[in-house]
């Protein structure tokens, strides 16, 4: 039913368009979408529309009660909506088998959900194993979703889960929610309860993962850095889902919509910024320029250049391309005209911050 198709996705970020081809992922529609919960005079959700492109990792980010995960696990249908519509590729998801459609949707939640009394091998099974495929065609995908998420087969599969630590507990649940190539998977908050070690491992094998795997993701946190960290596009929410802005992580944090998205960014949107942009996207300096033995690399980070500049108090330092040779410099200067006006603004303290 669900089937994946294969598109393109665009990647749009403020000083360049990257093209990836082959996503996985369904294009997700949600139209006028309500949810009043029985008992509760005022809705949980209120007239939430948005479109999701095939392959897209959104974020939902916003404060402890505002809707987030009602709105998502309204597209699996663990909560059905009290009136809109949502569609996954065109199919109205109400339309279908409730446990079908879950079974095509990959979910992982922040408790994990393992079943305690199966094997890791077992526990990734489960969904394979409802839509009857062979013990061979089960067992290898088990091996190679495993080996996806840094686990080595040999070692974990016939583990229990308590044998595991919490980080490696959540790599399964991301193996288990991966299983029948899900083209969408629903993220609630999945690395939530790891250190923040752990968690920024875990991020960062999982955007390697989505790199390679192009699946339409939906994706709550708390976390604005998640957010920032992980989002093709972020939807910033208030008070009943509310869409204040909805956009990618350079714009959120170049331009924030409005007062309420400027607090939730809180203090720091220059720096986050500069995390985001690569020393080769900036106006760089003459090779000649660059002083001391310090240097960069053109894929680095901005945030990584002026680490590095003030560290050493040099002028301008060398950027290399590939292979070391330095190719250009970079000075304080150059990194603060990259971010352009506005920076400095963006850096005050704001009003009523969140963490
Ligand atoms: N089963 C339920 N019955 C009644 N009200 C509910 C139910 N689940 C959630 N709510 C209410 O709906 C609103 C939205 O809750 P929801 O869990 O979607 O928010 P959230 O943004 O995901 O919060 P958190 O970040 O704390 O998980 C809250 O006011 C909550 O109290």
């Amino acid at each position: 039913m669900l089937g994946g198709t294969a598109t393109e996705k665009t990647i749009h970020t403020t000083t360049s368009i990257t093209t990836v081809r082959n996503t996985s992922g369904a294009h997700i529609e949600l139209r006028d979408v309500n949810k009043v919960y029985a008992d509760q005079s005022v809705a949980a959700v209120e007239n939430f529309s948005m479109n999701v492109e095939p392959g897209e990792l959104i974020m939902f980010v916003g404060p402890s009660g505002c809707g987030k995960t009602t709105t998502m696990k309204m597209i699996n249908r663990i909560i059905e909506p009290t009136s809109g519509t949502i569609t996954i590729d065109g199919r109205d998801v109400l339309s279908l088998n409730p446990n079908e459609l879950r079974r095509h949707i990959g979910y992982v939640i922040q408790q994990i959900g393992l079943f305690p009394h199966m094997s890791i091998a077992e526990n990734i099974a489960v969904v394979p194993k409802l839509l009857g495929w062979s013990k061979e065609k089960t067992r290898n995908r088990v091996d190679e979703l495993l080996s996806v998420v840094q686990l080595d087969p040999r070692e974990f599969a016939d583990r229990y889960p308590k044998q595991l630590s919490g980080g490696q507990q959540q790599r399964v649940g991301v193996a288990r929610a991966l299983a029948a190539d899900p083209p969408v998977m629903l993220m609630d908050e999945p690395f939530g309860a790891t250190d923040p070690i752990t968690r920024e491992k875990l991020q960062l094998e999982f955007l390697r993962l989505q790199e390679s795997i192009g699946k339409t993701i939906i994706f709550v946190t708390h976390d604005f850095d998640e957010a920032v960290r992980l989002g093709d596009r972020i939807a910033v929410l208030s008070e009943k889902s509310k869409i204040e802005q909805f956009d990618t992580p350079e714009n959120i944090l170049a331009s924030p919509a409005n007062a309420y998205v400027a607090s939730f960014i809180g203090r720091g949107a220059a720096l986050k910024r500069l995390g985001l942009i690569t020393v080769g996207d900036a106006e760089l300096g003459r090779a000649s320029d660059a002083r001391g033995d310090a240097s960069v690399d053109e894929g680095d980070s901005l945030r990584d250049a002026l680490d590095l500049l003030m560290l050493t108090g040099l002028p301008a330092i060398a950027v290399t391309a590939t292979g070391g040779r330095t190719v250009a410099s970079i000075s304080v200067a150059q990194v603060s005209a990259a971010l352009g006006a506005g920076a400095a603004a963006l850096d005050a303290p704001a009003a009523g911050e969140r963490s």
